[in-house]
């Protein structure tokens, strides 16, 4: 028997797909008897990435044998090339390998690169096998569990290939986020962040009030990514395949993925959360050259990003950087392109944001052109 310590459930109301957010410290031991009351009988496939594996994978191996779950681990290199066909192909056949059937279970132990990776992985194998999500890194407690987004990356762009696959279960341990380094742990406030942006400003005041005791730990933080949980939970609930307003997700997106795949995925350059904050700062400058929003929430949006020492600006990322032309050339291949036409999340304000259609590729060029001299 575990002593049930207190946690947070949070319900993604997807009738037949719907699953159940837990958020709260030391899950991981609980891990085996939430699974084991959800999928009985099920075996597990374990993928994790190489940093996670060495600090917690112990925890989960225990926490799943504990309630008679026999796992399999499959660790890949960490970081965002593993996102790539060749390390897919690594995991599938790894699974298969291991002769786990449709209705066992994989069980994503890491940041968002495993849980897209390994989610993409468990929703093709033997066209869908089931899948948790437990989310070591802020980025993923905050956003990348929630949802069923899967997929990789390809030279082409960033998350070109994948599926939505939902997740049964998402156990977001909180303790686990005292191993997380502080440059990942920043990458993941800047998507919290966007959530206040989106469409929550008292949200965003209370992070420009809080945000020292978000980065701290304790309660704090744990309400921060239950406000950003719920805040996804919503939108996911109401728009699964982003058909509608699920593209609000993507504030900071259109330009921040065109970052992340002109910079090669190299984390040592720029991660995800850097490209979305660099990505937010810029849709709110965007916003208010287009007269949409006023400068003065562009300005708010830069300083809280710069006070927690995230990256705001082209120049903030290290070496060199294409020409407006060839950044384009990436935001064509933006999965919200319709027909040609741009799409990008624009605002009238802090959290007031909206889905800007048709936006002239000649205002794109332009404003990168002054980005890129700034
Ligand atoms: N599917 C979605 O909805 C969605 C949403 C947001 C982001 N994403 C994707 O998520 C990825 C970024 O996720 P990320 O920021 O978690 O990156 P990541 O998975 O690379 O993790 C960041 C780093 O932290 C390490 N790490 C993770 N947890 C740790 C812990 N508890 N202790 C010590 N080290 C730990 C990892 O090994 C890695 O080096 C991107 O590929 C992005 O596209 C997906
Ligand atoms: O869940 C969503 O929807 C999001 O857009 C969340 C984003 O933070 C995430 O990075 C997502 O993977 C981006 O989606 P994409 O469709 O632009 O690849
Ligand atoms: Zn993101």
């Amino acid at each position: 028997m575990t002593t049930a310590e207190p946690h947070e459930t949070i319900r993604v109301g997807l009738e037949e797909r719907a699953y159940d957010i837990l958020i709260g410290a030391n899950l991981l031991e609980r891990a085996g008897e939430e699974i084991a009351a959800r999928m009985p009988g099920a075996r597990a496939a374990i993928v994790t990435d190489e940093n996670v594996a060495a600090i917690h994978l112990k925890a989960l191996e225990a926490g799943l044998a504990k309630a008679g779950i026999q796992s399999t681990a499959v660790v890949v290199p960490a970081g965002e090339q593993s996102k790539s066909f060749s390390v897919l192909q690594t995991v599938v056949d790894a699974i298969l390998a291991a002769r786990l059937e449709r209705r066992d279970v994989v069980i994503a132990l890491g940041g968002g690169v495993v849980g897209d990776l390994s989610g993409f992985a468990a929703g093709i194998i033997r066209r869908g096998m089931d899948f948790v999500q437990v989310p070591t890194s802020l980025l993923a407690q905050v956003d990348s569990s929630v949802g069923g987004k899967t997929g990789i990356n390809t030279a082409h762009g960033k998350n070109l290939v994948g599926v939505f696959h939902q997740p049964k279960l998402v156990l977001a341990d909180t303790s686990v986020l005292d191993t997380l380094p502080e440059r990942e742990f920043r990458a993941g406030y800047a998507e919290t962040v966007k959530y206040g942006l989106i469409d929550r400003p008292d949200f965003f005041e209370w992070l420009e009030a809080n945000w020292r005791e978000v980065f701290a730990g304790g309660p704090a933080r744990a309400r921060a990514i239950a406000v950003a949980c719920q805040s996804k939970a919503e939108v996911v609930a109401r728009d699964e395949r982003e058909t509608g307003d699920r593209a609000l997700l993507n504030l900071g997106h259109t330009f921040g993925h065109a970052l992340e795949a002109t910079t090669g995925y190299d984390s040592a350059r720029l991660v995800h959360g850097e490209g979305v904050a660099i990505g937010m700062a810029l849709a709110h400058r965007f916003s208010a050259r287009l007269n949409l929003a006023s400068p003065d929430d562009a300005v708010r949006v830069e300083a809280h990003l710069t006070q927690v020492g995230l990256p705001t600006k082209l120049s903030d990322i290290p070496g060199e950087l294409p020409d407006a032309e060839q950044l384009l050339a990436y935001i064509t291949q933006d999965k919200k392109v319709s027909r040609g036409a741009l799409t990008f999340i624009l605002t009238r304000g802090i959290g007031q944001s909206f889905i800007a259609k048709d936006v002239p590729s000649s205002e794109v060029l332009t404003f990168l052109r002054d980005s890129l001299a700034r």
